[in-house]
């Protein structure tokens, strides 16, 4: 049984977007109680339900407000609003935030013996594609004459099976497409995951609960990104040094025992630190430069 109380959050059972949703629930202080099979996982410190579904059913859920919030990609989320906007129906939605994860392109590729110098070169062809809403439109955009062929899967098969001339899919490394004798040839949609919100009424305690969660993404997702610093600096040579140290502006300075010329850093740097520019700090005169990770921030 469900609880109308309890905030509502889809994700997908399994696949690209599972790992990166579940961490970070985890990582913001959603303890869950996972059975695998179930399509119902409750949390056990905070008022949460979390339902297990493919992805492709999570806008809709959203949408149509069955879940007040759905971890997603841009993909399949303005897939979904093309096929509902063409259905008549309604799409309304808000983006909370965009994520670190599942980030991807959908991009046309096809047989590497074909030669493509651009989108009209695809006219009276068959394109296969999970996404035929999403590739419908670039067509009508370039004005190509195509047609979207939809597969639910295995479309990277689908020139060599006879049943298309070319295909559209998701793209991250290319390893797919290349062991396939594809060759990307046009990207048409850049996406990465996102969590968004059902439009209309909330009740105030979820809203509040929402708006306690929200924070707490954005400082795993800084903290990720950011490192901790700590090097031994020539007190003459701090302005160049900090200039290296992205994010720097504020360092603590502290003294160190039994040396005048010396001082020891310590910085939350917003980017990770390269080889090269702990090789220039060195050059500086630096020592002791270590780099750590940080778990959590807030501001
Ligand atoms: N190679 C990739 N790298 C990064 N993100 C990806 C990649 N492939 C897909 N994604 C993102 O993850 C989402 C889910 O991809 P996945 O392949 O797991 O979907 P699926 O096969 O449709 O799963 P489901 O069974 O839930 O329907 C995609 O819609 C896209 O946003
Ligand atoms: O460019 P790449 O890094 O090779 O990634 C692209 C592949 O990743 C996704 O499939 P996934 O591996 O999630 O499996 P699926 O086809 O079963 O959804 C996508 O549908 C591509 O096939
Ligand atoms: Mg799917």
């Amino acid at each position: 049984m469900t609880d109308k109380n309890r905030l509502r959050i889809a994700v997908q059972k399994s696949g690209r977007l599972n790992e990166g949703s579940m961490k970070l629930l985890k990582a913001i202080g959603v303890k869950l109680s996972i059975r695998d099979r179930l399509l119902i996982a409750h949390s056990t410190n905070l008022p949460i339900d979390l339902l297990q579904v493919r992805d492709d059913d999570i806008p809709g859920l959203v949408m149509d407000g069955v879940v007040d919030l759905g971890f997603i990609g841009e993909n399949e989320l303005e897939e979904k609003a093309l096929e509902r906007a063409a259905a008549g129906k309604a799409s309304d939605y808000d983006v909370l935030t965009k994520l670190d994860f599942g980030d991807c392109r959908l991009s046309i590729a096809v047989p590497k013996e074909m030669s493509y110098a651009g989108p009209q070169d695809l006219a009276g062809c068959n394109v296969a594609t999970t996404y035929p809403y999403l590739l419908e439109r670039f067509f009508k955009q370039q004005g190509v004459n195509a047609t979207a062929l939809m597969l639910t899967g295995s479309v990277e098969v689908a020139p060599r099976a006879g049943l298309a001339e070319a295909i559209c899919d998701l793209v991250s490394t290319g390893a797919t497409l290349e062991a396939n004798g594809l060759v990307e040839v046009q990207e048409i949609f850049q996406s990465k995951a996102v969590l968004i919100q059902r439009k209309g009424d909330m009740p105030v305690a979820k809203q509040a609960l929402i708006d306690k969660l929200m924070p707490r993404i954005a400082g795993v997702m800084q903290a990720k990104e950011s490192k901790y610093i700590m090097l031994h600096a020539p007190k003459d040579k701090l302005t160049e040094v900090t200039a290296l140290l992205p994010g720097a502006e504020n360092p603590t300075l502290l003294p160190l025992a039994n040396c005048e010329n010396t001082v020891a850093m310590h910085v939350v740097c917003t980017e990770t630190l390269f080889w090269e520019t702990m090789e220039k700090l060195k050059a500086l005169g630096c020592s002791s430069i270590l780099v750590m990770p940080i778990e959590k921030m807030m501001g």
